[in-house]
């Protein structure tokens, strides 16, 4: 049964494909993968099988899938042009407001690119790594940290998630959003509404619209959420529409002022009002939620693991000692931080898979464990996924796996960072990420110690069982992280 589209790969047969739009919405158990079971049966799946390249198929929706976790397999693959497009399980919950750099192909994809790619520059880098040492202290004052010695925050997850949106909303959009910008008194704010619609995006996709409108409070909230985004993302473009009419534009390359001169049709590459507000949305989302939960990880492991907080503060130390004050020019000698949130984004991939569908046959080489006469073929129509989570927990290329281990990513190469992707269609916001999660720790780490929040009686393995558990959706992350800050 459609062998030849699973390339005789054996593999798992259930009711439901894995990470199919149904699938996603019910609960991982043997007849339903669901989104989970990459994180919940982790390398179990291959090690049975022997493979690092599986099939996957569901028998209800009958949906041939192949999934590898080979960085070679991986890397051959996406240097391919042209033999597929993006899956649609990811671009169909990214497309709600319109085509836009993540969801296209071929020349589309590389018009919007071209539009944006000149906004992710050093002086945009620059200018993260500013308004992160600024915001900082914003969320210092904000918060009423700043007079305290001893602070118990009972998740961190909230305040990575505000200081991420605030610093794409100021660095790609210009938009003076504050740590103390409170909610309007109709609709929610934008991070309320920006956590409800992720969340239930891909909800969105398969129950029907009327559903929402039902009486039911839970229900009203994601429709008032849907409403609230759109209504604010039309008034962060008219803001900087009128700033341009006004003629108060400022000459720097934001993504969002190279957007709206597209928009206008100035320039060789142009861009339709839904694109923008496509694109509007889709920087809001991907230039915030997968940074903050990487944050959320990065943080609770630096917390449980106070040895190796300890070699980063040394490392800060430093650093501070003979410049005085960190500033963006000393990032290359911040290798220890850094490498903390990579080993955290390797731990807990915020994009747990790279997934493409198959428009013309691709003949792959595959490694020798693969056993498969060194070969697979994907036929057209077969979705391929590139498992990052068990691409990340593989120990050919990350010896003990489940150990928190920063020392693996000292001096690594920007296209060396899998959580990033590889190929041509790595991600556009892998520096601007970088740079935040640098200022953002830094400035933590140097000012405070950071330990774990255990309750009564708990050990700090339970912790780990209780907090470090991936938890699945539009991106995966890390569970509430309760965290006590002490003042150095
Ligand atoms: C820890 C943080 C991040 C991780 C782990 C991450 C991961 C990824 C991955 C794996 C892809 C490739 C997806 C695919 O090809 O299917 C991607 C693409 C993308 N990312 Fe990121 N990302 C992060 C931060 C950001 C930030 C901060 C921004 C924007 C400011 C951003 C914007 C994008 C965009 C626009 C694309 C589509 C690029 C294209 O197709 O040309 N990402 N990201």
């Amino acid at each position: 049964f459609k062998k030849n589209k699973l390339s005789h790969l054996p593999g798992l047969r259930s009711m439901l494909a894995p990470m199919a739009p149904w699938s996603s919405l019910l609960p991982t158990t043997f007849w339903n993968p669901g989104l989970s079971w990459q994180w919940n049966w982790r390398n179990q799946v291959y090690s049975k099988f022997g493979l690092q390249t599986i099939s996957t198929l569901g028998f209800l929706d009958g949906r041939p899938s192949i999934f590898t976790i080979s960085l070679d397999v991986a890397s051959e693959f996406l240097s391919l042009k042209g033999r597929y497009h993006k899956g649609e399980e990811t671009t169909s919950v990214l497309r709600l407001w319109g085509g836009n750099l993540f969801t296209e192909n071929g020349s589309e994809w590389s018009r919007h690119r071209r539009i944006m790619n000149p906004a992710f520059s050093p002086e945009t880098y620059a200018l993260v790594w500013d308004e992160g040492a600024k915001l900082y202290q914003e969320m210092m004052e904000g918060e009423r940290w700043d007079d305290e010695n001893d602070v118990l925050i009972s998740a961190i997850n909230p305040i990575t998630s505000k200081f991420a949106l605030i610093i794409i909303g100021r660095c790609g959009f210009g938009e003076p959003l504050s740590w103390r910008t409170t909610a309007p008194e109709s609709g929610m704010s934008l991070s309320e509404a920006l956590a409800i619609v992720s969340a239930t995006s891909i909800a969105r996709m398969v129950i029907p619209w009327w559903i929402y409108k039902l009486p039911i409070k839970r229900l009203r909230d994601i429709e008032t959420a849907y409403t609230s985004l759109d209504a604010h993302m039309k008034v962060l473009i008219a803001s900087r529409q009128e700033e341009v009419s006004n003629g108060k534009e400022i000459e720097r390359k934001d993504v969002c002022r190279l957007m709206m001169r597209a928009n206008e049709g100035q320039g060789t590459l142009s861009m339709t009002d839904e694109e923008l507000v496509g694109n509007t949305y889709l920087m809001l989302v991907a230039g915030h939620d997968t940074t903050a939960r990487t944050l959320d990880a990065a943080v609770g492991l630096l917390a449980l693991y106070e040895d190796i907080q300890e070699e980063v503060h040394d490392e800060l130390q430093a650093v501070i000692s003979t410049s005085g004050k960190i500033d963006f020019k000393d990032i290359p000698r911040l290798v220890k931080v850094q490498a903390c949130f990579l080993e955290a984004s390797r731990l807990f991939p915020a994009a747990s898979a790279v997934t493409r569908t198959i428009t013309e046959t691709i003949v792959l080489k595959t490694d020798e464990e693969d056993g498969h006469g060194g070969q697979i073929i994907l036929e057209p129509g077969t979705m391929f996924f590139i498992d990052l989570v068990g691409l990340h927990y593989n120990p050919k290329y990350f010896p003990d796996p489940e150990e928190f281990r920063p020392s693996r990513w000292y001096g690594t190469a920007e296209s060396d960072m899998t959580t990033f992707s590889l190929g041509p269609r790595i991600c556009i916001g892998r520096r601007f990420a970088l740079t935040e999660a640098v200022v953002f720790l830094t400035s933590l780490l140097r000012d405070w110690r950071l330990q774990i929040v255990l309750d009564p009686g708990e050990t700090k393995e339970q912790w780990r069982g209780r907090v470090l558990k991936a938890t699945t959706g539009l991106t995966l992350g890390v569970g509430k992280v309760p965290v006590r800050l002490t003042r150095r």
